[in-house]
């Protein structure tokens, strides 16, 4: 890693409650802790892009929220631009929020379904007093929709009246709004069609560029890691197994766990060819919208 460091976890641990032994629970006491993540040391350089990988359950959602403090750590210590983040309160995070997104994987169930798009995208801007009336906010909303190569008009619109697709722009618009330097995106392709998901990965890559975003991207698909991520972290019981740059690993995997993982990729969908497209370019074909740009899917 080469950036200057922007996250970093060291020796970072998470136990939570057993959600199992709570609910069967007859007797009183605190439930038992389950050790969700232990002894993970991971650093996050600005505008890099770290892929988490492992299968279901290996704790790749639990360590974004970790990482953003949605979660708060029960062992190890966690830095944001060297600054000590571990312990604080909600009050003391709150201005660092602003740096730190996630996208998650179901816009459909995030993006409140009473408001209207150019309100959803307002909303963050006006808490973090970033828009100077509501005028100012919904002008802002257009430019971001318009950023994510979505027409300005659908600030009018509900998400039920987009495309999952359309919906997922949405989803990384309300993301970007307040300039973030880390976005974390949990399984931001899974529910999409495979040409939707190569739009949304080469939309992701270019605002990394363009942004300077540090980006950690979550994904149990190792073909799309490969075409995103300048590095990946293997995950299994909570534990890093395997870390290092993506070419080097996809070429010679050393733990057996990552080598299983890799045999079980199937033939890729998503070409690596495709992150290099415009990706708004590409949004103007294939989800129906019309915001200018001349690129074209694949
Ligand atoms: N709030 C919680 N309370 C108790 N246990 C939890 C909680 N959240 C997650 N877990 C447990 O932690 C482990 C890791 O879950 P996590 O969702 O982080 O894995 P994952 O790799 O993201 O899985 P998936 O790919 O299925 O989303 C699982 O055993 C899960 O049951």
């Amino acid at each position: 890693m080469t950036a200057e460091p922007l996250i970093r976890a060291e020796g970072l641990g998470l136990s939570l409650p057993d959600r199992g032994a709570r609910a069967g629970r007859l007797g009183f006491g605190a439930p038992p802790l389950l050790d969700i993540l232990q002894d993970i040391d991971l650093t996050v350089g600005a505008g890099e892009s770290v892929g988490l990988v492992g299968e279901s359950g290996s704790g790749k959602t639990s360590l974004g929220r970790t990482l953003m403090r949605l979660y708060r750590p029960t062992a190890g210590r966690l830095t944001f631009e060297d600054r000590d983040i571990t312990g604080l309160g909600e009050g003391a995070l709150r201005p660092l929020r602003a740096d730190m997104q996630f996208i998650f994987q179901d816009p459909q169930s995030s993006l409140n379904p009473r408001a209207r798009i150019g309100e959803i995208l307002s909303q963050p801007l006006h808490a973090f007093g970033r828009a100077k009336g509501r005028r100012d906010a919904w002008a802002q909303a257009s430019a971001l929709l318009e950023r994510v190569g979505l027409p300005p008009s659908f600030a009018g619109r509900y998400p039920h009246e987009l495309s999952g697709g359309q919906r997922q722009r949405v989803g990384i618009a309300r993301a970007i709004a307040l300039k973030p330097r880390l976005v974390v995106a949990d399984e931001v392709v899974s529910g999409l069609d495979v040409s939707s998901q190569a739009q949304i990965l080469a939309l992701l890559n270019e605002l990394k560029r363009d942004l300077g975003l540090a980006l950690v991207f979550i994904s149990h698909d190792l073909s799309v890691v490969r075409v995103l991520c300048d590095r990946v972290v293997v995950l299994r019981h909570g534990r890093i197994v395997e870390e290092g740059t993506c070419e080097g690993v996809f070429a010679a995997p050393g733990d057996p766990y990552t080598q299983e993982l890799l045999a079980a990729i199937p033939l890729p969908e998503v070409q690596p060819g495709w992150i290099f497209d415009d990706a708004r370019g590409a949004a103007d074909q294939v989800d129906g919208a019309s915001a200018g740009g001349s690129g074209g899917a694949r």
